[in-house]
């Protein structure tokens, strides 16, 4: 076996001589782009993204729904807004495969758009892929009248045989393992015959603000969704079937690649400004206004966007993070850098993320001198005098961005495949050196 260089490249993780001092301008919501691209393809008319994400997951989604048929135009809006993709539906069809990369968000909004498709379609994806959770998807579409072939594990790789409709109705699913279960339903549900009624039955569900944002997206193209608090039963959401609008949507900056920048403000006492900070927005990186204010830092929300200045404090936290679970590896380094322990809880679903997260972070901090232990459903993190070495990243771009934070104020430590940031954020690289004014 060769390894691929790109695997096992260092990139040695830049060390801030100073206070920061940058405006970073981060790309769109990869969860944003990647819903808006199913929905626009569901419509039954033409829509357009401005600014979409164009990342590893975003390709492989706009991959996946062109191999079904799905025309995807991409361009550059004459008028300045930036690039900007045309989705034009059409009827979906097999004999398709689907490479889900490692992309929760394909592999699980995929499969019900997929039942909808005439003939059959191959859903494969990185090793990886076949360990993340994907039975709460493939037992609701049984129910709701799809057939699956899949080898019996509730996971990749599987095909679905689209018969060119579903019956839809009521199903329950356990979704305390991922909210993407109760979103991929949702997102195709208005095609559904009889729309959805999707019933959570765990104990826990986390990243909810991940299944508003679906519910957001479905009424802004004009579709009917009954949820909890909208008055409806606690954990029911209900879809009616119907038309959706082709629109033409702006995608937000990603708040979760932002959190990396402000936390470089945070841990070296600067300011870091992200433009076009969403006044409203249902993404989970909203909590950092709250999270990073109590680790020490301060935040203004003006039309120019968010400005976040570092006091040169950084301080402990306990904090369940059950809501924002994809932000636990860029607190976790800003944690281990702190003044006071912190407590991360609520988060136990990120064993089954791109990698075991609790694990990766106990370990890669530990070895950089760190005392992390696991707890049951998170972390608890004691802040050491950290010292340089490699930080591996297990093909986690979360992983990736995290260690360069702990590079800001620790000489030597040197990321093992920052490549892997390309899942979502290709340029974090060329912005990380850019932010520091290299
Ligand atoms: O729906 C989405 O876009 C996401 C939901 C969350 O998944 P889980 O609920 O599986 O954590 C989040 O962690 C992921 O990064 C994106
Ligand atoms: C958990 C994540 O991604 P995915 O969409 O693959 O679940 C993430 O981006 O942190």
């Amino acid at each position: 076996m060769t390894l691929n260089p790109a695997h096992t490249a260092l990139w040695p993780a830049p060390h801030a001589s100073g206070a920061v001092d940058a405006t970073v301008h981060v790309p769109g919501s990869k969860s944003v782009t990647n819903r808006a691209l199913v929905l626009a393809a569901l419509a039954s008319e033409p829509g357009w993204l401005r600014r979409p994400l164009r990342s590893r997951d975003t390709l492989l989604m706009a991959g996946a729904l062109r191999a079904m048929g799905v025309g995807i135009e991409e361009g550059v809006d004459p008028y300045g807004s930036g690039e900007t993709w045309r989705v034009i539906p059409a009827a979906l069809h097999g004999p398709a495969t689907v490479d889900v990369g490692n992309a929760g968000t394909v592999m699980r909004f995929l499969p019900p758009v997929a039942a909808l498709a005439d003939g059959p379609v191959r859903f494969d994806g990185d090793p990886r892929s076949y360990e993340r959770p994907l039975n709460g998807v493939i037992d609701a579409l049984r129910v709701l009248g799809a057939r699956i072939d899949d080898d019996g594990r509730g996971a990749l790789p599987l095909t679905v045989h689209g018969s060119g409709g579903l019956d839809g109705g009521p199903v329950s699913i356990d979704a305390s393992s991922s909210s993407q279960f109760v979103s991929a339903l949702l997102l195709s549900a208005p095609r559904f015959n009889q729309g959805v009624e999707v019933r959570h039955t765990g104990a826990t569900l986390p990243s909810l603000p991940h299944i508003r944002m679906t519910v957001d997206m479905l009424r802004a193209v004009g579709a009917q969704v009954d949820t909890p608090e909208s008055g409806g039963e606690p954990g029911v959401w209900r879809v009616t079937p119907g038309a959706l609008l082709g629109r033409d949507l702006t995608v937000e900056p990603d708040l979760s690649n932002a959190q990396p920048f402000l936390a470089a403000a945070l841990v070296t006492g600067g300011t870091v400004v992200v433009p076009d900070w969403p006044a409203r927005t249902t993404q989970p990186g909203d909590r950092l206004r709250e999270i990073f204010i109590e680790m020490g830092g301060s935040c203004t929300l003006t039309e120019r966007g968010l400005t976040f200045t570092g006091s040169g404090a950084v301080h402990g936290i306990d904090v369940d993070l059950g809501e924002v679970g994809e932000l636990t590896p860029g607190i976790a380094a800003v944690a281990a850098l702190a003044d006071s322990p912190s407590t991360l809880r609520g988060v136990a679903h990120l064993r089954l993320h791109e990698t075991d997260r609790l694990a990766a972070l106990t370990k890669e901090i530990n070895e950089l001198g760190g005392d992390v232990t696991e707890t049951a459903d998170g972390l608890h993190i004691r802040p050491r005098r950290l010292h340089g070495g490699v930080f591996h990243t297990y093909d986690d771009h979360r992983m990736a961005t995290a260690g360069a934070v702990i590079g800001l104020a620790v000489e030597g430590v040197e990321i093992e495949n920052v490549a892997t940031t390309a899942k979502t954020l290709p340029d974090f690289p060329d912005l990380w050196t850019g932010m520091l004014g290299d």
